[in-house]
């Protein structure tokens, strides 16, 4: 199900009737659906619309062509000459409209083109300001449009579309952009769910204290929304709160001036209000967005090798503290893996060619352990493989099929081929009682003298304490070496 929502893609660059099918249907819907929530013949209360379709033209950069904004401006006529008699002055105020989507739209193109796409803090930001902009410029337009078909006069007007345009852009807009399929990692635990019933609990004291500081009680929940849910959860619950609370102020059931009738100039002080108190979550989401993945990063280049991708010293140790729970065979191999005459490598080759041959290496190693065991850089053009073994036979057959796989691998550097070789020194015992990472310490000493045999014995060659007689069958019979 999942899988078949993220495979969805309603708007795709090279199907320009189907996108601009998408942006009519749109379009019309969210018309419906303001238009639905009007209270008076001409201003709807709560107008969805501009904020959608800026979204979605900042979401898919493609849909920036004067021909989808035209899908869109005509669907909005259409709309308006089916359901008003608003005649020229339709031309006007949906023109209104398409100022505030093109002036985000292109705005937020204009970012992604500077590569500014991560979700950071400044982004948000930027966001909250284009929208300013984007609802000033819309305001202009729209209040002139409306003069003509309402009793009130430009300012009234224009304080009234400026309010709603800024308040609906700064909460729909960073929905837009952000929204996906949601994943559940795990099962959601009931304390998983305590900042939205502190949102729900907040808004309903919103309603029974009311009064104008009423509008900022969700705010402490919505911040612990921003740090305990996803960016897209928080833009998404950002966006309803905002949303509930325009209408319930609209409908004094949050009363905020309890003397005097709700009037434009209150609306729109509540409005701006709502979008003010709306940038703060989603300010903290990015940030933790941004420390999140910034310590995700540090993390992972803390125990993982940067040019091999295997893991680091330190990673393997880590790795070996989760691990030490499992003991799920009775013996653990560790082997010291180093390439043969390396040096010639960079030396005829370049450095360049060292680093990748270094990289492929590591991969050809991590595909013949696989999922069993654990590979590492130690250092330089060393490795170590930690793997649990029924026995120790295992453990050297595994050793010697990656011998014998790197000796037949072809390494390509600039269509040439190269072949190499390794070294193997073995440790191998039964897991006891002994911590982990102690017993894996005592073998990475064995593992080294039987490396340094290797080396000396010629190369090529696995190397180990065991015996002939412990040794799988069809292997060389040197003593100490396999
Ligand atoms: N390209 C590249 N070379 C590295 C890296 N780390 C270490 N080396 C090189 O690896 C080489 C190791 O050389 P030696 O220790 O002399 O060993 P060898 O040439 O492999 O010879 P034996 O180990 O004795 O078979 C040195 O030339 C290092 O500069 C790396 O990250 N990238």
């Amino acid at each position: 199900m999942r899988a078949s929502l993220t495979a969805f893609k309603p708007f795709q660059p090279d199907r320009p009737l189907r996108n601009a099918g998408g942006i009519f249907l749109l379009t019309t819907l969210f018309y419906f659906i303001g238009a639905e929530l009007r209270l008076v013949e001409a201003l709807s209360l709560f107008w969805p619309l501009n904020g959608v379709m800026a979204g979605l033209f900042a979401r898919y950069p493609w849909l920036n062509r004067l021909r989808y904004y035209a899908v869109c401006y005509v669907a909005m006529l259409m709309y308006d000459a089916v359901t008003t008699s608003w005649g020229l002055a339709s031309v006007l105020i949906n023109l209104s409209n398409m100022v505030f989507i093109v002036t985000v739209g292109l705005l937020v193109a204009r970012d992604r083109r500077a590569g500014r796409k991560r979700p950071d803090p400044l982004n948000a930001f930027r966001l909250f300001n284009y929208c300013l902009v984007a609802s000033l410029l819309c305001a202009v337009v729209g209040a002139i449009g409306s003069v003509g078909i309402d009793s009130y006069s430009f300012w009234p007007l224009f304080a009234d579309w400026f309010g709603e345009q800024f308040s609906t852009g700064v909460l729909i807009v960073p929905c837009m952009l952000t929204v996906t399929v949601p994943v559940f990692n795990r099962a959601v635990r009931p304390e998983d769910l305590m900042p939205v019933a502190a949102l729900a609990v907040s808004v309903l004291a919103s309603v029974v204290i009311g009064g104008a500081g009423s509008l900022a009680f969700p705010l402490p929940a919505l911040i612990w929304c921003a740090v305990r849910y996803s960016l897209p959860a928080t833009c998404l619950l950002t966006f309803i709160t905002g949303g509930v609370e325009i209408i319930l102020v609209a409908n004094s059931i949050i009363n905020i001036a309890v003397a005097t009738p709700l009037s434009t100039p209150l609306m729109f002080s509540a409005r701006l209000g709502i979008a003010t108190m709306a940038i703060c979550p989603v300010m903290v989401s990015v940030s933790m967005a941004a420390i999140n993945s910034l310590m995700q990063q540090l993390s992972l280049r803390a125990d993982y090798d940067f040019l091999t991708r295997v893991y680091s010293r330190s990673g393997l140790y880590e790795a070996l503290q989760r691990e030490k729970a499992s003991r799920r065979h009775r013996f653990l191999t560790v082997m010291l893996l180093d390439i043969d005459y390396f040096k010639s490598i960079n030396d005829n080759y370049g450095h360049e060619c060292g680093d990748t041959v270094l990289a492929a290496f590591a991969r050809k190693v991590q595909e013949e352990v696989g999922e069993e065991g654990l590979v590492a850089r130690m250092g330089g053009e060393e490795f170590a493989v930690v793997v649990q073994a029924d026995n120790a036979q295992q453990g050297i057959a595994l050793a010697e099929r990656i011998r014998r796989a790197i000796e037949l691998h072809p390494f390509s550097w600039r269509n040439q081929s190269l072949f190499l070789t390794v070294s193997i020194g073995l440790g191998s015992s039964k897991l006891d009682a002994s911590p982990l990472i102690e017993i894996v310490n005592r073998l990475m000493a064995e593992a080294d003298d039987y490396l340094y045999r290797s080396k000396k014995a010629g190369r090529n060659r696995t190397t180990t304490h065991h015996e002939r007689a412990d040794m799988p069958q069809g292997h060389d019979t040197r003593p100490e070496e396999v």
